[in-house]
């Protein structure tokens, strides 16, 4: 029997995990439906991949996936994390940045309570979820003081349509410092960049104390994040450079992978 599952939002990630299905990475599952905003991308998904195309979340959770995941917009997973968990149903979530809301990440972790089913934070566009949270634990079984945080380069274009941005940035010579705060001050300045900045924080010292730092580098396109979790005597780094974010969309093909294996890495 294959593990049924679904995906909310068509766009850019939520198409490489399809395709994946299809190209056969995913071959213990099957995919049975998808849903997103706008018609025409759910269509073209679905119509790709054979599987239905779902007008809304309640058409998709009628197809009984024991998974969904979510490659759509924290204001998606506000809308429907705890509907879908109650339903038994696990998700697989790439818009993390919506637990930067305690009182909303606790709300979730009810549902998922109630409802015996999983939330997993996908790796995105980073990862070492495993030795971060490994050293969280060193630091509250000792007693010790964690420092812990995410420092990211970016080309200066990843910067428009934000609040930090400035025509400058383009021409700038030198990098330009544009962000430092904690990973809940930098999910209120950036709703759309920061997913990365809210996993780390929620694996190591949490939202309100892990330390972002964002710097815009003129003429260069991706990102290089670099995260640093430290206690007396430990240090991990764990530095992912990527010039799309096409490795968040592969991070849930893996992860998917990775519940159905008998031998899991984590
Ligand atoms: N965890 C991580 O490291 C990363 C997370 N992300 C997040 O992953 C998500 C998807 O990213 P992309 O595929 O690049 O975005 P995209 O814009 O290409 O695709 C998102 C799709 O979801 C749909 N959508 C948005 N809100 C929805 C809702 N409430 N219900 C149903 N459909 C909805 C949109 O119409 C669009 O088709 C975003 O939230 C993004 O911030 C992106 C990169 C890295
Ligand atoms: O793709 C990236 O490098 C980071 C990103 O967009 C996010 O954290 O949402």
């Amino acid at each position: 029997m294959k593990i049924r599952f679904g995906i909310v939002g068509c766009g850019f990630l939520g198409n490489i995990v399809a395709n994946a299905w299809k190209d056969g990475f995913l071959e213990d599952y099957e995919l049975v439906g998808v849903t997103s905003r706008s018609q025409e991308s759910r269509d073209k998904t679905a119509a790709e991949t054979g599987c239905r195309s779902c007008r809304d979340l309640a058409e998709l959770l009628s197809l009984e996936p024991e998974y969904i995941v979510e490659a759509a917009s924290v204001e998606a997973v506000r809308d429907m994390a705890c509907t879908v968990l109650e339903h038994g149903v696990s998700l697989v979530l790439l818009s993390i940045g919506a637990f930067a809301d305690a009182a909303f990440y606790g709300q979730v972790r009810d549902a998922a309570r109630r409802g015996c089913a999983k939330v997993h934070l996908a790796n995105g566009a980073i990862g070492g979820f495993d030795v971060l949270q490994t050293i969280t634990l060193m630091a509250q079984a000792g007693k010790l003081d964690e420092t812990a945080g995410i420092e990211t380069h970016t080309g200066a274009r990843g910067f428009r349509n934000t609040p930090v941005w400035a025509e400058h940035l383009l021409t700038d010579t030198e990098k330009t410092t544009v962000f430092t705060g904690s990973a809940k001050e930098a999910i209120a300045t950036f709703p759309r960049r920061v997913n990365v900045a809210v996993a780390t924080s929620l694996a190591t010292t949490g939202p309100d104390i892990t330390q972002v730092t964002m710097h815009s580098v003129p003429g260069w396109t991706g990102d290089d994040h670099c995260i640093t979790a430290e206690i007396d005597g430990v240090k991990a780094t764990v530095d992912i450079c990527s010039s799309t974010s096409a490795i968040a969309g592969w991070s849930a093909v893996a992860l998917l992978r990775n519940l159905a294996s008998p031998v899991c890495f984590y």
